[in-house]
């Protein structure tokens, strides 16, 4: 078996909410530190970790960056070696990120290059968020790459297959929670009462009016309530109700439209239902936008360098963090075909393995290219 596959099975068995990411990192820490050490200088950074393979005549530094949390998913694969931690899974592929970087980081300690190339090996990127107070850490200060790249494996794709485009790829994001209180009590006496199922239910209907209302159409936005709680038993009638969603927006004129609305409509539900309520904006993600001359070059790259195809796509509006470093560094994302039947965040998700190779061949193929330039 390929030893990364491997390596994917073994931390796929190990997923870690954000920043609990202590077995991922042991584990990481714990391969990484088998390979030779003469030309590596290994940070660890909260969960994380910052790992420096200093090149032969270094003229600048090429970071590469992956995210290494799972998510709070009960896993349905029935694959062999599904996750051993109660409903948690690495259902967003971060396994798949990590074994790829450990790819290329063999590669790079075997084979060293002539610039300095910085591995980031982020927590958090699922909330609430390790890219920006990386960025802001001492050791990205001193060893602040020159350029930045990172992938994201896509189940839509086939292997074989990668895919971006210049400028915006991911969406702006934030979270979004509601806490609403009102006077529970008796099933059978709601005139006496305020109940916070009704008052969540319509809130969370009155929240869909903001994307069919207030976004221009020729934008695009998304709210999604992905958890209501509320109540205790069937016969109480509820005195709290919490919504938990994220809000995605192509600009950051409209995510403040968005927010205003939202402040808007739950001051209305406040006042209509005669209850309190507390927004919470949670974390937020600013867009993925590419390089413009860096994702052109890397697409011309793979198409005219490579066996593999490259697929011109559109702008979506999942969200990461690792915006923040693009903001800062010029830099690029890459989705990766992974083929799988169940997407994203699905319990069922399982991408590939293939895709693992194609995605390690691409890379070191790449930056042995502008690594020695
Ligand atoms: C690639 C991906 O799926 N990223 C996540 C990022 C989540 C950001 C934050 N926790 C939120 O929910 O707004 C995504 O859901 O797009």
């Amino acid at each position: 078996m390929n030893p990364f596959v491997k390596i994917r099975r073994e931390l796929h068995q190990i997923p870690e909410l954000g920043f609990q990411e202590f077995k991922t990192q042991a584990y990481l820490l714990s391969y990484i530190e088998s390979l030779p050490q003469e030309r590596m200088t290994i940070k660890k950074w909260e969960t994380g970790l910052f790992v420096k393979i200093h090149g032969l005549h270094p003229e600048k530094t090429i970071g590469y960056r992956t995210d290494i949390d799972g998510l709070p998913i009960v896993e349905e694969t029935n694959l062999s070696f599904s996750s051993t931690h109660e409903a948690q899974m690495h259902a967003c592929g971060h396994d798949f990120h990590m074994s790829i970087t450990l790819g290329i980081l063999t590669y790079f300690v075997e084979q060293p290059i002539n610039d300095d190339l910085l591995f980031i090996f982020q927590p958090a990127e699922e909330g609430p968020g390790g890219a920006e107070p990386m960025l802001k850490s001492e050791m990205m200060r001193e060893w602040k790459p020159d350029i930045i790249f990172a992938l994201h494996i896509a189940p839509e794709y086939p292997v074989g297959t990668i895919s971006l485009k210049e400028g915006l790829l991911f969406a702006n994001t934030s979270e979004l929670f509601i806490d609403l209180k009102g006077k529970g009590g008796h099933a059978a006496y709601p005139h006496q009462t305020n109940d916070m199922i009704i008052a969540a239910c319509n809130l969370v209907n009155q929240l869909q009016t903001i994307i069919s209302r207030n976004v221009n159409p020729l934008d695009s936005a998304v709210i999604t309530i992905g958890k209501i709680t509320g109540g205790t038993v069937q016969n109480i009638i509820a005195e709290r109700a919490r919504l938990e969603g994220t809000i995605r927006t192509l600009t950051s004129d409209s995510m403040t439209k968005v927010k205003q609305r939202i402040k808007a409509l739950v001051n209305g539900i406040e006042t209509g239902f005669e209850c309190e309520a507390k927004i919470d904006f949670g974390a937020m993600y600013y867009q993925v936008y590419n390089d413009e001359k860096l994702a052109r070059d890397f697409i011309e790259f793979v198409r005219n360098e490579t066996k593999y195809e490259v697929i011109e796509c559109r702008e979506a509006m999942t969200g990461e963090d690792f915006g923040y470093m693009l903001a800062e560094i010029p830099g690029f994302m890459f989705w990766l075909g992974v083929d799988s039947l169940y997407g994203l965040h699905h319990a069922k998700l399982n991408p590939n393995e293939d895709a693992i190779s194609v995605a390690i061949d691409i890379i070191t193929s790449y930056i042995t290219i502008i690594g020695n330039n």
